[in-house]
């Protein structure tokens, strides 16, 4: 794996009900790569509020404890709305390959946000590969990056 992370730092992840089986596996998974997981719930599939697991993997990797962050959720929606209120993150969206790529390469997102109700588990973990291994771009990419915090 090419990654494009510092992974010497955990990887915060995080999920609510709608992903919790999908954060267990993606735990594993990272785990059996000899990746470092900082596992910030939820704990089981009873109904919980997302933003309470969003908050914490945003504020660990806006911290620079965490390399970088994984949150499910039903639609990813909620999760990533809730991340992008953080100043130092960018949450995207990834339901594809080509978006997991372009989070990267043209937003240089720092959490990848998937939706665990309309994606299989084995895309997720592609997903996550495909984020993983790429790097930002810069460039125009880094202007547009630099205007979106606000002042
Ligand atoms: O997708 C979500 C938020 O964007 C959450 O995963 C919720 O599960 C979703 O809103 C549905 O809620 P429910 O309580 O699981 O019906």
């Amino acid at each position: 794996m090419n990654n494009s992370f510092d992974l010497s730092k955990p990887v915060a992840i995080g999920s609510d009900h709608a992903g919790f089986e999908y954060k267990e596996a993606t735990i594993k998974w990272l785990t059996e790569k000899g990746i470092q997981v900082k596992d910030l719930g939820a704990f089981s599939t009873s109904s919980v509020d997302y933003p309470d697991f969003a908050h914490p993997v945003s504020a660990a990797v806006e911290s620079g404890e965490a390399a970088f962050g994984i949150l499910y959720c039903g639609s990813a929606n909620g999760v990533a709305i809730t991340a992008n209120k953080h100043q130092g993150i960018r949450a995207g969206l990834a339901w594809d390959n080509e978006v997991a790529k372009l989070i990267r390469l043209h937003n240089n997102a720092n959490i990848i946000c998937m939706p665990a109700r309309f994606i299989a588990l084995p895309l997720a973990l592609d997903l996550l590969t495909t984020f993983m291994n790429t790097a930002f771009e810069g460039g125009r990419h880094g202007d547009r990056v630099n205007k979106i915090a606000c002042h």
